[in-house]
Protein backbone atom coordinates (compact mmCIF):
# COMPACT_ATOMS: atom_id res chain seq x y z
CA UNK A 1 0.00 0.00 0.00
CA UNK A 2 1.04 3.34 -0.93
CA UNK A 3 2.67 5.39 2.29
CA UNK A 4 0.14 8.04 1.08
CA UNK A 5 -3.00 5.23 0.81
CA UNK A 6 -2.11 4.36 4.43
CA UNK A 7 -2.18 7.63 6.15
CA UNK A 8 -5.34 8.96 4.55
CA UNK A 9 -6.87 5.75 6.52
CA UNK A 10 -5.42 6.73 9.32
CA UNK A 11 -6.71 10.28 9.65
CA UNK A 12 -9.77 9.84 7.25
CA UNK A 13 -12.24 10.54 10.68
CA UNK A 14 -10.82 13.74 11.35
CA UNK A 15 -10.49 14.67 7.51
CA UNK A 16 -13.87 14.13 7.13
CA UNK A 17 -15.00 16.22 10.31
CA UNK A 18 -13.83 19.24 8.22
CA UNK A 19 -16.98 18.53 6.34
CA UNK A 20 -18.96 18.64 9.16
CA UNK A 21 -17.37 22.04 10.91
CA UNK A 22 -20.09 24.73 10.71
CA UNK A 23 -17.36 27.24 9.15
CA UNK A 24 -17.19 24.46 5.98
CA UNK A 25 -20.76 23.76 6.03
CA UNK A 26 -21.58 27.92 6.09
CA UNK A 27 -18.91 28.38 3.28
CA UNK A 28 -20.96 26.22 1.11
CA UNK A 29 -24.54 27.22 2.02
CA UNK A 30 -22.71 30.98 1.65
CA UNK A 31 -24.28 31.87 5.13
CA UNK A 32 -20.83 32.43 6.40
CA UNK A 33 -20.66 35.78 8.43
CA UNK A 34 -17.98 37.58 5.92
CA UNK A 35 -16.26 39.20 8.83
CA UNK A 36 -15.35 35.72 10.35
CA UNK A 37 -14.16 35.23 6.85
CA UNK A 38 -12.33 37.99 6.63
CA UNK A 39 -10.45 37.33 9.60
CA UNK A 40 -10.49 34.02 8.67
CA UNK A 41 -8.32 35.19 5.42
CA UNK A 42 -6.11 37.63 7.24
CA UNK A 43 -4.86 34.34 9.57
CA UNK A 44 -4.55 32.47 6.17
CA UNK A 45 -2.05 34.95 4.80
CA UNK A 46 0.32 34.98 7.82
CA UNK A 47 -0.09 31.62 7.53
CA UNK A 48 1.10 31.26 4.14
CA UNK A 49 4.05 32.92 4.71
CA UNK A 50 5.53 30.87 7.27
CA UNK A 51 4.09 27.72 4.97
CA UNK A 52 5.67 29.47 2.26
CA UNK A 53 9.32 29.15 4.29
CA UNK A 54 8.62 25.70 5.48
CA UNK A 55 9.02 24.67 1.28
CA UNK A 56 12.14 27.14 1.42
CA UNK A 57 13.81 25.09 4.22
CA UNK A 58 11.97 21.59 1.74
CA UNK A 59 14.60 23.25 -1.00
CA UNK A 60 17.56 23.55 1.44
CA UNK A 61 17.49 19.62 2.61
CA UNK A 62 16.87 18.23 -1.13
CA UNK A 63 19.79 17.43 -3.05
CA UNK A 64 17.72 15.57 -6.10
CA UNK A 65 17.10 19.09 -8.83
CA UNK A 66 13.62 17.75 -9.36
CA UNK A 67 13.28 18.02 -6.12
CA UNK A 68 14.69 21.44 -5.83
CA UNK A 69 12.71 22.99 -8.31
CA UNK A 70 9.26 21.42 -6.59
CA UNK A 71 9.96 22.87 -3.92
CA UNK A 72 10.89 26.75 -5.35
CA UNK A 73 7.80 26.23 -7.60
CA UNK A 74 5.94 25.43 -4.55
CA UNK A 75 7.07 28.70 -2.85
CA UNK A 76 6.23 30.33 -5.68
CA UNK A 77 2.83 29.15 -5.82
CA UNK A 78 2.00 29.96 -2.24
CA UNK A 79 3.39 33.42 -2.50
CA UNK A 80 1.96 34.06 -5.72
CA UNK A 81 -1.24 32.26 -6.87
CA UNK A 82 -2.52 30.78 -3.60
CA UNK A 83 -2.31 34.05 -2.24
CA UNK A 84 -3.89 36.04 -5.06
CA UNK A 85 -7.34 34.48 -4.15
CA UNK A 86 -6.47 36.13 -0.24
CA UNK A 87 -5.97 38.97 -1.68
CA UNK A 88 -8.82 39.46 -4.35
CA UNK A 89 -11.21 38.96 -1.29
CA UNK A 90 -9.41 40.96 1.11
CA UNK A 91 -9.59 43.80 -1.03
CA UNK A 92 -13.43 43.53 -1.37
CA UNK A 93 -14.12 43.11 2.06
CA UNK A 94 -12.10 46.85 2.46
CA UNK A 95 -9.08 45.38 4.21
CA UNK A 96 -5.71 47.11 3.61
CA UNK A 97 -3.51 44.97 1.80
CA UNK A 98 -0.03 46.86 2.34
CA UNK A 99 -0.52 46.82 5.74
CA UNK A 100 -1.38 42.86 6.04
CA UNK A 101 1.50 41.51 7.71
CA UNK A 102 1.35 43.83 10.43
CA UNK A 103 -1.53 41.54 12.14
CA UNK A 104 -0.64 39.24 15.06
CA UNK A 105 -0.72 35.51 14.45
CA UNK A 106 -3.92 33.85 16.78
CA UNK A 107 -2.69 31.24 18.81
CA UNK A 108 -3.95 28.18 16.96
CA UNK A 109 -1.95 29.38 13.68
CA UNK A 110 1.12 30.07 15.64
CA UNK A 111 1.25 26.33 17.28
CA UNK A 112 0.38 25.00 13.58
CA UNK A 113 3.36 26.91 11.87
CA UNK A 114 5.53 26.80 14.78
CA UNK A 115 5.47 23.11 14.51
CA UNK A 116 6.06 22.85 10.81
CA UNK A 117 8.72 25.25 10.82
CA UNK A 118 10.63 23.18 13.79
CA UNK A 119 9.69 19.81 12.22
CA UNK A 120 11.34 21.22 8.86
CA UNK A 121 14.79 22.67 11.25
CA UNK A 122 14.86 19.63 13.31
CA UNK A 123 13.86 16.91 11.03
CA UNK A 124 14.98 15.42 8.02
CA UNK A 125 13.15 15.85 4.31
CA UNK A 126 10.83 12.79 5.31
CA UNK A 127 9.31 14.50 8.26
CA UNK A 128 9.02 17.67 6.24
CA UNK A 129 6.91 16.47 3.14
CA UNK A 130 4.83 14.74 5.58
CA UNK A 131 4.33 17.57 7.97
CA UNK A 132 3.13 20.03 4.70
CA UNK A 133 1.09 17.22 3.36
CA UNK A 134 -2.70 17.83 5.44
CA UNK A 135 -2.09 21.35 4.16
CA UNK A 136 -2.49 21.16 0.17
CA UNK A 137 -4.23 17.70 0.31
CA UNK A 138 -6.53 18.48 2.99
CA UNK A 139 -7.91 21.94 1.09
CA UNK A 140 -8.64 20.06 -2.13
CA UNK A 141 -10.31 17.56 -0.37
CA UNK A 142 -12.73 19.88 1.24
CA UNK A 143 -12.89 21.76 -1.95
CA UNK A 144 -13.52 19.09 -4.07
CA UNK A 145 -15.96 17.77 -1.54
CA UNK A 146 -17.42 20.74 -1.13
CA UNK A 147 -18.35 21.00 -4.94
CA UNK A 148 -20.57 18.29 -5.02
CA UNK A 149 -22.08 18.33 -1.68
CA UNK A 150 -23.18 22.10 -2.44
CA UNK A 151 -23.32 22.07 -6.39
CA UNK A 152 -26.89 23.49 -6.55
CA UNK A 153 -25.79 26.19 -4.27
CA UNK A 154 -22.65 27.87 -5.54
CA UNK A 155 -24.17 30.15 -8.66
CA UNK A 156 -24.51 33.45 -6.31
CA UNK A 157 -22.67 32.07 -3.49
CA UNK A 158 -19.75 34.59 -2.06
CA UNK A 159 -17.75 31.59 -1.39
CA UNK A 160 -17.48 30.10 -4.71
CA UNK A 161 -14.41 31.67 -5.75
CA UNK A 162 -12.80 30.07 -2.60
CA UNK A 163 -14.32 26.64 -3.41
CA UNK A 164 -13.21 26.99 -6.90
CA UNK A 165 -9.30 28.16 -6.49
CA UNK A 166 -9.07 25.00 -4.10
CA UNK A 167 -10.55 22.09 -6.30
CA UNK A 168 -9.59 23.73 -9.45
CA UNK A 169 -7.47 21.42 -11.87
CA UNK A 170 -4.07 23.77 -11.24
CA UNK A 171 -4.84 22.95 -7.17
CA UNK A 172 -5.50 19.13 -7.85
CA UNK A 173 -2.31 18.98 -9.39
CA UNK A 174 -0.82 20.68 -6.46
CA UNK A 175 -2.11 18.38 -4.31
CA UNK A 176 -0.75 15.46 -6.19
CA UNK A 177 2.61 16.55 -6.65
CA UNK A 178 2.73 17.04 -2.82
CA UNK A 179 1.78 13.21 -2.60
CA UNK A 180 3.62 11.97 -5.17
CA UNK A 181 6.87 13.31 -3.69
CA UNK A 182 5.66 11.93 -0.24
CA UNK A 183 5.63 8.79 -1.63
CA UNK A 184 8.78 9.17 -3.65
CA UNK A 185 10.53 10.25 -0.73
CA UNK A 186 9.23 7.53 1.97
CA UNK A 187 9.85 4.73 -0.22
CA UNK A 188 11.90 2.80 2.00
CA UNK A 189 11.50 3.50 5.16
CA UNK A 190 10.96 0.98 8.05
CA UNK A 191 8.29 0.39 10.55
CA UNK A 192 9.65 2.51 13.02
CA UNK A 193 10.05 5.59 10.67
CA UNK A 194 6.53 4.71 9.36
CA UNK A 195 4.94 5.33 12.67
CA UNK A 196 6.64 8.31 13.13
CA UNK A 197 5.47 10.12 9.55
CA UNK A 198 2.05 8.41 10.99
CA UNK A 199 2.10 10.61 14.08
CA UNK A 200 3.48 14.06 11.95
CA UNK A 201 0.68 13.90 9.67
CA UNK A 202 -2.02 13.03 12.06
CA UNK A 203 -0.96 16.13 14.54
CA UNK A 204 -1.10 18.35 11.18
CA UNK A 205 -4.65 16.92 10.44
CA UNK A 206 -5.61 17.96 13.87
CA UNK A 207 -3.97 21.39 13.72
CA UNK A 208 -5.78 22.14 10.34
CA UNK A 209 -9.01 21.43 12.74
CA UNK A 210 -7.83 23.67 15.15
CA UNK A 211 -7.66 26.49 12.63
CA UNK A 212 -10.94 25.89 11.32
CA UNK A 213 -11.93 26.28 14.95
CA UNK A 214 -9.63 29.42 15.17
CA UNK A 215 -11.92 30.85 12.41
CA UNK A 216 -15.02 30.03 13.53
CA UNK A 217 -15.21 31.28 17.06
CA UNK A 218 -13.25 34.03 16.54
CA UNK A 219 -12.15 35.41 19.65
CA UNK A 220 -9.50 38.57 18.69
C1 LIG B 1 -4.49 26.57 7.47
C2 LIG B 1 -4.26 26.23 6.05
N1 LIG B 1 -3.99 24.97 5.72
C3 LIG B 1 -3.76 24.65 4.43
C4 LIG B 1 -3.84 25.58 3.44
C5 LIG B 1 -3.63 25.19 2.00
O1 LIG B 1 -2.49 25.75 1.53
C6 LIG B 1 -4.13 26.90 3.82
N2 LIG B 1 -4.21 27.89 2.90
N3 LIG B 1 -4.34 27.19 5.13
Amino acid sequence: MLLTDYLFNESKKIWDEYLKHPFIVEMGKGTLDKEKFRNYLVQDYLYLLDYAKVYAMGLIKSDDVNHMKFFKDSVNGIMEDESATHIAYLKELGEDIKTLQRHKLKLENENYTNFMKSVALTGDIQDLIIAVLPCAWSYYYIAKEMKEIYKDNLENNYYAAWIDSYSCEEYRMCAKENIDLANELCKNIDDNKKEKLKEIFIKGSLYEMEFWQMAYKEIK
